[in-house]
Parts: structure tokens; C-alpha cells; sequence
């Protein structure tokens, strides 16, 4: 029997609360120390992988994210109990038809979508400017697995640092990206992060409000934050019954 570790990161606290009842609705989730962050981790039984899940809200946005999540990817590799798989998950906006409200989606890509320069010819990716890399791979086929289970969108996910807020931005990205599902703040931070450690990674997102032009009575935030619980339940269900770790 070996258990599975796994580091999920969301954003904020409601998220993160959804993915603890979503894991295990039965066990409650406990304060696990990480400096400088507030970190929970539920333990379960049950199935033959048992499941240690440290759960964290790292804030807004790629920065918060990259820098809480290699601070719990360090902290575990000193404890020298490194996990198999971080998980990036939260509420998106869905990019229309691909992913309606309330669908989920299971990126098989996180892309940087504004991380780059502006020039007369249009966006360039930071790395066609020859620094770094805009977007990471997800466990390929974990990713599939878990999105066949949840009947989920699976497809790149994008990170923005501004939230799209125009008919027109919406439509440059999903010609720049096409095929793109969805957008959210914190992928691309975590998949740094998790890239830095070689951990596999997984984003998992459902979908809260349309890509497009601001409307603030479109979001559906509470059905958007239940069906992140339930999309938990079934992922709970797939690392249970699949393979064990090492994750691909
Ligand atoms: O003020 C607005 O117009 C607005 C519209 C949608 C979302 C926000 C947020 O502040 C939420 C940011 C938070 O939630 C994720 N998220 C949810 N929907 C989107 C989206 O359409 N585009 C980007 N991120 C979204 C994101 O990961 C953040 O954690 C404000």
C-alpha cells in the first residue's frame, strides 16, 4: 500500500474548502504548517492508495500562486515526503462554446496567455522572445482519465493576469489559443512551481461566468464552487481505483 500525496492549490479559501468537503466530506481538514501561508491537509483511508491532501489557498493571480507553491514543494522535499501531484484548481471564466457555465474542464495544457510583448505584428509568447517557456504540459494521461471520469472539457487552460473583460479580447485569445476552454490567474504560477520539482500536474477548473464582455450578475459563483466539490468526489474515486503514483 503507498500513499498518494497530493498538493491542490486554488486561490482562495471558498475553493479551497470546496475541494477538502469534495476529497473527503466525512473527515475534517486540519492546519498543517507552512511558513508564511495557511495550509490544510485532510488524510483519508478508505481505498488502497491512502490519500494525504495538503490544501492551499495561495491568493490572486500567478505570483501568489508560484510563490506558495514552491514554498510547499520545498517544505515537503526537505520533510523528504515529496508529492506525487500538485493539482491547480478554482472556479474560470469559459470560453464559449467550448466550455459553457457550470461545465469542467481538465486542461491538458496551462498557457501563460499574457506573458510576453505587445509589437505592431500582435502578441509575442515570452518564449518566441527566446526567454523562458509560456506553457506546461498536464499528466497526460491522469489528465485524461480524470476528465473522462468527469465527463470535463479537456483542453488548455489559460493564465491571465487580468481578468478579460471585453467581446474583443475574448476573441483575440481563442484565436491565439485555439481550442482554449478556459481562463483562470493561477495555473501558470503553480505549473512553474511544480515544473521546478518535476511533480506532475493537473489543472482542474469549473467554470463560474463566460469570457467576455463584464457582467457581474453572469457569474455563478456557488454552483461553480458545488460542482468543484463534486468534480473532488470523482477525483477521489479515480486516484482510489487507478494506478498508483508515479503519475504521467
Ligand atoms: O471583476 C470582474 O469583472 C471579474 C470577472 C470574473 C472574475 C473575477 C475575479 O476576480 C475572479 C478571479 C478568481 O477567479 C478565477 N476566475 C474566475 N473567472 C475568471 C475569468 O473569467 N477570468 C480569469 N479568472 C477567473 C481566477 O482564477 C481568480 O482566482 C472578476
Amino acid at each position: 500500500m503507498s500513499t498518494v500525496r497530493l498538493l491542490v492549490v486554488t486561490a482562495v479559501q471558498s475553493e479551497r474548502d470546496a475541494v477538502a468537503r469534495g476529497l473527503d466530506p466525512t473527515a475534517p481538514a486540519l492546519p498543517h504548517p507552512l511558513p508564511g501561508h495557511e495550509m490544510l491537509r485532510t488524510t483519508g483511508g478508505g481505498g488502497p492508495h491512502p490519500l494525504h491532501a495538503d490544501l492551499l489557498a495561495a491568493g490572486v493571480g500567478p505570483a501568489a500562486a508560484a510563490a506558495a507553491t514552491g514554498a510547499a514543494l520545498t517544505a515537503a522535499a526537505l520533510r523528504e515526503q515529496p508529492y506525487d501531484l500538485v493539482i491547480t484548481a478554482g472556479i474560470a471564466g469559459g470560453f464559449a462554446p467550448v466550455a459553457p457555465l457550470g461545465s469542467v474542464v481538465v486542461a491538458d495544457r496551462v498557457v501563460a496567455a499574457d506573458l510576453g510583448a505587445e509589437s505592431p505584428e500582435g502578441f509575442v509568447a515570452v518564449d518566441d522572445l527566446g526567454f523562458g517557456r509560456s506553457s506546461h504540459p498536464c499528466a497526460r494521461h491522469l489528465g485524461a482519465a480524470v476528465a473522462r471520469a468527469l465527463g470535463a472539457v479537456h483542453a488548455p487552460v489559460l493564465t491571465v493576469s487580468t481578468v478579460t473583460g471585453t467581446a474583443e479580447r475574448a476573441q483575440a485569445l481563442r484565436t491565439r489559443y485555439e481550442g482554449a476552454a478556459a481562463e483562470a490567474m493561477e495555473g501558470f504560477g503553480v505549473a512553474e512551481a511544480a515544473a521546478a520539482h518535476g511533480v506532475p500536474l493537473l489543472e482542474i477548473r469549473t467554470v463560474s461566468n463566460p469570457v467576455g464582455p463584464r457582467d457581474r450578475a453572469a457569474w455563478r459563483i456557488p454552483d461553480a464552487l458545488s460542482t468543484l466539490c463534486d468534480a473532488f468526489g470523482v477525483l477521489r474515486t479515480v486516484l482510489d481505483r487507478g494506478a498508483p503514483p508515479p503519475y504521467s
